[in-house]
């Protein structure tokens, strides 16, 4: 399980270090790390580090002087390091020294902007090989100032785009919800200090790899987690040797209609590919379903379906009373039950049916979905929004979007991010719903169920748009639909637990 932890939380677990070891060591230890990490860089996008040109962009924080004394040291290795301080007076002085020692270069932001450095200097300002990103870190607010947003769109827009290095993280990004306000320096890899925090998973578009740099931190319970493979792999139901087709945990799908049939397939047939156990179908798509998937048990009521131990209601299921009802009817059970689409429609008018319940509600709206169940669009700080609704209705709630938050009530939160955009098609989240009422049957602890769920969507749609026969999710890859990611369940499920 990686883990991320908040600004404060991360504060708190430097301040005895700070109080007991020799001034500077943590900085030290930070800048280690960031030289190390970017002297690989160097190695594998520019075949080494000797000779190589090395931009520092330094703020006036400790942020900028992590950067300064990994420049020192890249200089040491032999790379030309030159800095641009972005406020030479209020430069990191011992940093700013050992980058002079060293035999760097520092040049104030305010002359590059100007053309006021001339020669070798002004080369290698222009182009350099690797950037390192020290003008914020984790005391920067959202947005870069006007100087720093210049140098980075010069530097965007050099003829060979330079390799970014962040140290901690990439500046211009809200530490702690991700977002960002005008420009913000994109990083290809991010060195993490101490301890990840939120916006390596939130604001993951921004950081590129995130590399963790130990510095000693003695941490407590993180903010948010994020579920690796092997946690889902672990996990997964699977039937052991006294398992029959019920005690793995019946699913109960109620969704899709004669109208929208492709919700209740694409809902059922995810629900098939996640587990072992048995998957009801109860709904006016009976027909189709059993065309497409003969092993579900499938009726037309609710009423007609066996026992269940979860039941995924929602997608495709239209939101007229008949639909109300069958709602209704079942969030009114004791078992677990995961809302999707349309049925999130008919909760924003419902939101008491929720909040009555004692058993699990796992609600998956994506962020229109959000927006209709909230009556506002979700704001910039999406963790806490999510956090809130979870808190508001008494439920597990799973905000869908390039990163997925997972939030219940009192409990650490979870997100995931597949670090690419597969799963972004129609029909997708119908597969979503079926795979967490699959795990939810089984009995699996709602939120976790939720992030295994979404672990193993995304690594489905990534499989998925890689083609036939893949093993890996990496590479260009082409456009999928929601049944090529249904039809990579399975190898993502095999995949996890590997
Ligand atoms: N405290 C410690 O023990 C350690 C801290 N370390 C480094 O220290 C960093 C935090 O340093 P600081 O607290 O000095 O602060 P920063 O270096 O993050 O920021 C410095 C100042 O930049 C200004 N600023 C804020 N937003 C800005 C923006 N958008 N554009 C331009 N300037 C902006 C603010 O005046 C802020 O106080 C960490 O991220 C990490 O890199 C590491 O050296 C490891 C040890």
């Amino acid at each position: 399980m990686r883990e991320f932890h908040g600004v404060d939380a991360v504060r708190a677990a430097e301040a005895p270090l700070l109080a007991s070891l020799p001034e500077g060591t943590l900085m030290r230890r930070a800048a280690y790390g960031l030289a190390r990490i970017a002297a690989a860089e160097l190695a594998r996008c520019r075949g080494g580090v000797v000779g190589r040109s090395v931009l520092v962009l330094a703020g006036s924080g400790d942020n900028g002087g992590d950067a300064l004394f990994a420049g020192a040291d890249l200089r040491r290795r032999g790379a030309a390091v030159t800095a641009v301080l972005m406020k030479p007076e209020r430069a990191h002085t011992a940093g700013l020294a050992d980058l002079r020692a060293a035999g760097g270069v520092a040049v104030a932001a305010e002359d590059v902007l100007a053309g006021r450095v001339r020669g070798f200097t002004a080369a290698y300002v222009a182009v350099p090989d690797l950037v390192i990103d020290g003008i914020v870190g984790i005391s920067g607010r959202p947005g870069l100032r006007p100087d720093a947003a210049e140098l980075v769109a010069r530097l965007e827009a050099a003829a060979r785009r330079p390799v970014f290095v962040a140290a901690d993280l990439p500046s211009g990004v809200d530490p702690e919800t991700g977002a960002t306000d005008g420009p913000a320096v994109r990083a290809d890899v991010t060195a993490a200090f101490g301890a990840c925090k939120p916006v390596h998973v939130l604001g993951a578009r921004w950081c590129g790899r995130v590399e963790p740099v130990p510095i000693g931190l003695t941490l407590g319970a993180p903010e948010l987690r994020q579920c690796e493979d092997v946690d889902a792999g672990r996990h997964w139901p699977v039937p052991g040797a006294d398992d029959d087709k019920y005690s793995g945990g019946v699913l109960g799908v109620v969704a899709g209609s004669q109208k929208y049939p492709g919700a209740a397939v694409l809902c059922a047939g995810s629900a098939v590919a996640a587990t072992s156990a048995m998957v009801r179908y109860a709904g006016g798509a009976a027909d189709r379903v059993l065309a497409a998937w003969p092993e579900v048990v499938a009726t037309a009521t609710i009423g007609e379906a066996g026992r269940v131990q979860a039941w995924a209601a929602g997608p495709g299921g239209g939101v007229d009373d008949a639909a109300e009802r069958r709602l209704q009817g079942i969030l009114a059970t004791d078992v677990p039950v995961i809302v999707d689409a349309d049925g999130l429609t008919i909760l924003a008018r419902h939101h008491e049916w929720v909040r009555e319940r004692s058993a699990p509600t796992v609600l998956t709206p994506h962020a229109g979905e959000f927006a209709r169940l909230t009556g506002s669009p979700v704001p910039a700080d999406r963790l806490a929004a999510v956090r809130t609704l979870a808190a508001d209705l008494g439920a597990t709630v799973l905000l869908k979007g390039n990163v997925t938050l997972i939030s219940e009530p009192g409990r650490v939160a979870y997100a995931e991010h597949s670090g690419h955009a597969w799963a972004a098609t129609a029909g997708s989240g119908d597969v979503l719903t079926g795979i967490v009422g699959a795990l939810l049957a089984a009995g699996l602890d709602p939120a976790f169920a939720c992030a295994a769920a979404a672990r193993v969507h995304s690594t489905a749609a990534g499989l998925a748009a890689q083609g036939a026969g893949a093993v890996s999710k990496e590479g260009p890859g082409a456009p999928v639909s929601a049944s090529a990611v249904l039809g990579q369940v399975r190898a993502a499920v095999r995949a996890v637990r590997s």
